[in-house]
């Protein structure tokens, strides 16, 4: 007997109508009804996470994040069927250090064709310990006349912006610009055999390119279909392939690339492939990172005349003898009590992680800060938050004060993670201050800075925070 089409119709609508039903009951009792509908938030966002994720869309779902839903919900917010922001500081903890739990899904969107350091969600020891040597603090010793090389440059630019200005001594020049080329210089030339030479010839298509390549990787990010559309640009691929080749063939440099290349035919070694990315992954996580913490220090310090006049003396004083060429040797600086308190409430105040923090995800059923949360859900440390937090700070907590430092035992134990914690934090930690004493100092020691008021100073946040119209001017006076 066969059956015909309006035979079959009424069996197939319901079957569909019993799919359908489970999936809402499934999507519905996620969003109300489970473990995780004890935890405040934005109840319409608990029904897809694409809601949080096109929030991002230009950059400022961190306003959001911290300046409503924290505020609204308190320490603990859902801001998606899975999804959970933590601001609470021994949740963090446990999170990042006690736990170790692994990174969660949303580092995908940064891998490129491999897993990297930043990226790894199982493996990580092998290739961290791999990767070490390069970060020693005897290796960064070694690299301090390769920064110096570059400032060389930096000094030489920041000379021809006063010159061109006439008699005056003094220009206006925008710090975004300049300090995110300074620190792409020493990026490459530190890192990667030779520097980019930004300074003196002006954007190098490579910061373009990485640029559009953290574009790209936000918005596959929010819309995973569009990764068919969008490639990764090969230039950037090229780039990080005649590095390794040239390197191969040209003469030995100790430095982050010979690391990587050395340790290639060693047990777990990286294939050329993920070499490529993780040269690329450095070139991103290491030079917007320390360019924005760095512009941000010397905004704090013309906004507070006071704080840079005491710096200045400070740094006048333990200067006044170094021998050591014409630029502050790190030594010199790296103990300076009122410079390592201007770098840390500049890295409270302003952190990378504007936005979610640091992504973990749970690998069974945990309690944190009396909330069941099922195995599963997508955690993010909020670095912002803790860092602003009165609770935990004080009423004077959005106030620069680099002088609460003064005190290590006012500061709040656990509190303080701009390079986040545990066994994931981040890897270039110290070259990152370094290259900041540095380079604060060295403007400092040559010039008189001054405060351009009624500056647009919002901040977005894409990979890394930025300021919206990728500006910030200062007025410099020779001194
Ligand atoms: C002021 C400058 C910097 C800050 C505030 C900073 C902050 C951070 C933070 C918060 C993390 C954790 C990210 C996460 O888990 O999602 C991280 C990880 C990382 N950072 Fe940095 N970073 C800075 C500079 C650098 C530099 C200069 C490099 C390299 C040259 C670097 C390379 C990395 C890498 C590879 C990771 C992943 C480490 C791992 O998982 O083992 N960072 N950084």
């Amino acid at each position: 007997m066969l059956l015909t089409l309006q035979d079959a119709i009424w069996p197939l609508l319901i079957i569909g109508f019993f799919h359908v039903a489970r999936y809402v009951y499934n999507v519905i009792h996620l969003a109300y009804i489970g473990p995780l509908c004890k935890i405040p938030g934005p109840k319409l966002y608990f029904l897809s996470r694409k809601l949080a994720s096109s929030k991002q869309a230009k950059g400022m779902r961190w306003k959001w994040i911290q300046y409503e839903l924290f505020p609204k919900y308190g320490p603990f917010v859902r801001i998606a069927p899975r999804a959970v922001l933590i601001a609470d500081k021994d949740a963090i903890k446990q999170i990042l250090v006690t736990n170790e739990l692994p990174k969660n899904d949303k580092y995908l969107q940064l891998e490129l064709n491999s897993t990297t350091l930043l990226t790894a969600r199982t493996w990580h020891k092998q290739r961290r310990r791999m990767l070490s040597p390069a970060f020693s603090i005897k290796y960064l010793t070694s690299i301090e006349p390769l920064i110096h090389s570059v400032f060389e440059d930096l000094i030489e630019k920041m000379e021809q912006s006063i010159a061109s200005v006439g008699n005056l001594d003094c220009a206006v020049i925008n710090f975004v610009k300049i300090i995110q080329a300074c620190t792409m210089d020493i990026i490459g030339e530190t890192a990667f055999g030779s520097s980019f030479k930004t300074i003196m010839n002006g954007d190098h298509l490579l910061t373009q390119k990485v640029f559009e390549e953290r574009r790209r990787r936000n918005l596959v990010g929010m819309f995973p279909i569009l990764k068919y559309f969008m490639k990764l640009d090969p230039y950037v691929e090229n780039f990080a392939n005649n590095l390794m080749e040239g390197r191969r063939n040209g003469s030995r440099r100790q430095d982050l690339l010979q690391t990587i290349l050395d340790a290639q035919h060693e047990d777990g070694g990286m294939t050329d492939i993920e070499i490529c990315d993780q040269i690329i992954e450095f070139i991103f996580a290491g030079s917007d990172t320390t360019s924005f913490t760095t512009t941000m220090v010397f905004a704090m310090l013309v906004e507070n005349p006071e704080v840079m006049k005491k710096l200045t003396e400070e740094l006048d004083e333990a200067l006044k003898d170094d021998e050591s060429g014409k630029f502050p040797s790190h030594g010199k600086l790296k103990d300076l009590t009122y410079l390592n308190c201007v770098v840390n409430e500049t890295l409270r105040l302003h952190p990378i992680s504007h936005d979610a923090g640091p992504g973990k995800v749970t690998t069974e059923d945990t309690v944190l800060g009396g909330y069941l949360i099922p195995k599963g859900t997508m955690l993010g440390a909020n670095i912002f938050q803790l860092h602003h937090s009165a609770k935990y700070w004080g009423e004077d907590v959005n106030e620069f004060k680099p002088e609460r430092w003064l005190n290590p035992d006012k500061i709040p134990k656990d509190c303080f993670i701009p390079f986040s914690a545990g066994t994931r934090n981040c890897i270039g930690n110290n070259f990152a201050l370094m290259v900041i004493r540095l380079l604060v100092s060295t403007l400092l020691a040559r010039y008189r800075l001054e405060e351009i008021p009624g500056q647009d100073k919002d901040v977005v946040q894409f990979f890394t925070p930025n300021f919206k119209t990728k500006r910030y001017d200062i007025k410099v006076w020779k001194r």
